[in-house]
């Protein structure tokens, strides 16, 4: 994996999706990822047929349940051929293993959600009752996740070097929460602009309405690129 711009395809519906698609070029290589907004909507015929018009994709479902239920449903996605997925790391130890254990002999790689990038230090906190420091819960998760298998984590850029230090420097950060200087945060907490994002060692950046809700998506998707890759 090169160190992708992942376009978070959150489209209402689907022509609008593969009429941003259809702005760029034929051999434009696009890593896009699907959340559960579009797979409640279109299921895994759209998963299919972006596959084979080649791009690469990140399946962003955030399975999130108890072991046997997860390994399951990990070895029908195994069949899918997409290049990631989600689980999350709070779902525990034996739930990342069966994850694993259920992706095994595909090329799928499981990244586990550490705290989500909508979540601040006060919401972790004052709603979800965990004492600890936003970094300290964050670099737990991923811990958590490595220890049992996983191939990466989904978190802030602003913790992915305390993440590797944890780690190890190739397990896969990919950062969410991306906005460019211009862009309000929205009901992001933990936001990084592209440039950040890079400097702090992400792997691949996830950007959704940045792009998707753009006057001009094909120019912020270039525009972000450019900033992320220079
Ligand atoms: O912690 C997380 C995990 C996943 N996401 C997903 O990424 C995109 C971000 O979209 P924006 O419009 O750029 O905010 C979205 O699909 C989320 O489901 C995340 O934001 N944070």
């Amino acid at each position: 994996m090169d160190k992708p711009v992942i376009v978070a395809l959150d489209y209402a519906d689907d022509f609008e999706c593969i009429n941003f698609l259809n702005q760029f070029p034929k051999n434009q290589k696009l890593f896009l990822k699907i959340g559960l907004e579009m797979f409640c909507q279109f299921g895994y015929p759209f998963v299919k047929s972006l596959r084979e018009r080649g791009y690469e994709i990140f399946l962003d479902l955030k399975l999130h349940d108890i072991p046997n239920t997860v390994k399951r449903t990990c070895q029908m996605i195994a069949k899918w051929d997409v290049q990631l997925l989600t689980i999350h790391a709070s779902g525990g130890a034996e739930m990342i293993k069966a994850a694993k254990a259920g992706l095994a002999g595909s090329n799928t790689k499981l990244l586990a959600v550490t705290q989500l990038t909508s979540l601040g230090q006060t919401e972790l906190v004052n709603e979800l009752k965990v004492p600890l420091k936003s970094q300290d819960y964050v670099t737990h998760l991923a811990k958590l996740a490595f220890d049992n298998g996983a191939d990466g984590v989904i978190s802030s850029a602003l913790e992915v070097p305390m993440i590797k230090e944890v780690t190890s420097q190739d397990f896969l950060c990919i950062t969410p929460g991306i906005r460019p200087k211009t862009e309000q945060a929205g009901d992001q907490k933990r936001v990084a602009t592209p440039s950040q994002a890079r400097s702090l060692g992400s792997d691949g950046i996830v950007v959704g309405r940045p792009i998707t809700q753009a006057k001009n998506s094909l120019n912020a998707y270039m525009n972000i690129d450019k900033e992320w890759d220079k």
